[in-house]
């Protein structure tokens, strides 16, 4: 009897429930599969694709030292799955639940419908506090919890030899008309053990009063995310390590228990993909589905998705994240928010390029954030960041900004938020001219922010203010947190300040 594990988004061996039971039950085929129509979509980028060929290299390390070695092929995942099934006695395909794009939700069906027709069960494990056919979230914080404080699953000894990897890692580039740069800077697979440990060592310390911080963030937030996100590290191991530190390190347990509430963010939002895959493609509610469809201007959306809008916040995160593949928080809300209010961006190709430039991809995570920040789940509050405040309370001395807009770097601190102010005189002593060297703002700030507002109010004129409670309390239902918040009454940092402004306020 031999078990074929397809490894997705799991690439580990602790905590992997289909390698550790199909270890029990004999031989173990361990298959991970290139699918090159997949590197094709939109949403993905040959940053994540380097992240995921390190990962499968250690991945490989690990399971040779158990005894086989991981097979990685590349092809359509049911032509791939076909051919192993007819060269090997498989008895049982085992792998985890992907709560992916709708690329992969129609591969999983295709591949459900070829093993029926071979007669081959597929056992899908739970990855995430995340739950298939999750009818309502009334019970679905209980559920997570019982889930997440679960056994681990254990790690397997040893694997039976089958065979030798036919095709040991081969170079495989996708061939993408059109990608990011390369990221000078990205994040690798290699370092998670070290930054594992260096955060519940001492990085945590900072976590909350940094979070939001752009110059201080890249060290204080944990840097996990694309270990989460390829499934390197398990989540559920890595919130049971987190409790133990908090009781064990008073010194870090302000910041560890933040950055714990941060991890329950993640299955909270990966269920909502999980119960509604449209949520890629489709407004959440159904009042905002033709809201931006029109006036798509695509030189604004080049300035922005380049780094070149004129606000200097704006600008840099964006070529931060164009280098590195990766952004803290608050960043990827305000740059989403500012495309959508500001420029009436449409957001499904903000969505797009931003899922491009995040190593980071995680699609569970991704879409339902963006349409939170582009104001379409009809159950949050629209919030517009105005990226001058934010620029000169979150980087007040312009560090971060010097860093990545050069051009920018002479300026003293009072003109460098809003350097479009600058007497032309000053322009040319700072070596900055705007217009130029710099652009002047794609658009006016507060000219933007009455259009947008008129605009929502126009959209949300157009049905009966019955027709949207109800649509409203149809997504509350399937969608929103049941949990009362610790304090009630008293106002979360992010939406106090006058940082941001909520349009609904
Ligand atoms: C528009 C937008 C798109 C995003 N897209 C992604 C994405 O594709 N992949 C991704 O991993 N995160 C995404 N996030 C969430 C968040 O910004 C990142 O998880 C975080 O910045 C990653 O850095 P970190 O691991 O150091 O975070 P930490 O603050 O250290 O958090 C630890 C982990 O908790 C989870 N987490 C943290 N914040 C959130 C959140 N707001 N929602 C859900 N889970 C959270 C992530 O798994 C993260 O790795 C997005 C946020 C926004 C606003």
């Amino acid at each position: 009897m031999i078990s074929l594990v397809w490894f997705k988004r799991d690439l580990r061996i602790d905590d992997h429930g289909p390698l550790a039971d199909a270890a029990r039950h004999g031989a173990v085929l361990p298959v991970y599969i290139i699918e090159p129509d997949y590197w094709q979509q939109p949403d993905t980028s040959v940053r994540q694709w380097l992240f995921i060929e390190q990962s499968l290299q250690l991945l490989n390390q690990q399971l040779t030292a158990l005894g086989q070695s991981l097979l990685v092929l590349k092809g359509p995942a049911t032509q791939v799955l076909r051919q192993l099934c007819q060269e090997f006695p498989i008895t049982q395909v085992l792998s985890h639940e992907e709560t992916g794009n709708l690329w992969t939700f129609q591969r999983d069906l295709a591949v459900k419908q070829l093993l029926k027709e071979l007669a081959i069960p597929w056992l899908q494990y739970q990855q995430h506090a995340v739950f298939r056919a999750l009818k309502n979230r009334d019970l679905w914080a209980e559920q997570a919890d019982t889930y997440l404080s679960g056994t681990l699953y254990p790690k397997p000894t040893a694997l039976p030899f089958l065979c030798h990897s036919r095709q040991p890692l081969q170079p495989f580039r996708p061939h993408r008309a059109l990608d990011l740069i390369p990221c000078s800077s990205a994040q690798t697979a290699f370092v998670l053990p070290d930054t594992l440990q260096s955060f519940f060592n001492y990085r945590a310390k900072d976590y909350s009063r940094h979070i939001s911080l752009p110059d201080k963030a890249q060290h204080s937030s944990s840097r996990l995310s694309p270990y989460l996100a390829y499934g390197q590290l398990s989540l559920r191991a890595l919130q049971q390590q987190t409790l133990r530190q908090i009781k064990q390190q008073a010194a870090l347990s302000f910041g560890l228990s933040s950055f714990y509430s941060r991890l329950r963010w993640h299955c909270h939002f990966i269920q909502k993909l999980e119960s509604d895959p449209l949520i890629e493609t489709e407004a959440l509610h159904p009042g905002y589905a033709r809201l931006r469809k029109q006036d798509f201007n695509s030189d604004w959306f080049w300035a922005w998705s380049n780094g070149y809008t004129g606000y200097p916040l704006i600008d840099a995160c964006m070529r931060s994240l164009l280098a590195t593949g990766w952004l803290h928080f608050r960043a990827r809300a305000m740059l989403v928010a500012f495309a959508c209010y500001h420029l009436w961006l449409d957001w499904r190709p903000v969505a797009l390029h931003l899922a491009q430039c995040f190593v980071d991809y995680e699609p569970g995570i991704h879409y339902p954030q963006i349409q939170m920040q582009a104001g379409t789940t009809g159950i949050n509050p629209n919030r517009m960041y105005n990226p001058v405040l934010q620029s000169q309370q979150k980087d007040p001395q312009g560090h971060f900004i010097r860093r990545w807009c050069s051009e920018l770097r002479l300026l003293p601190d009072s003109w460098l938020h809003q350097p479009w102010l600058m007497p032309l005189s000053l322009q040319r002593q700072y070596g900055c001219l705007l217009g130029t060297d710099y652009p002047m703002p794609v658009v006016d700030l507060q000219q933007a922010m009455r259009l947008a507002k008129q605009r929502i109010t126009e959209c949300k004129q157009q049905q009966d203010s019955e027709w949207w409670r109800e649509q409203k309390h149809q997504v509350v239902q399937r969608h929103a947190s049941r949990k009362r918040p610790s304090r009630p009454g008293v106002k979360s940092a992010s939406s106090a300040g006058q940082l941001s402004l909520d349009l609904n306020e």
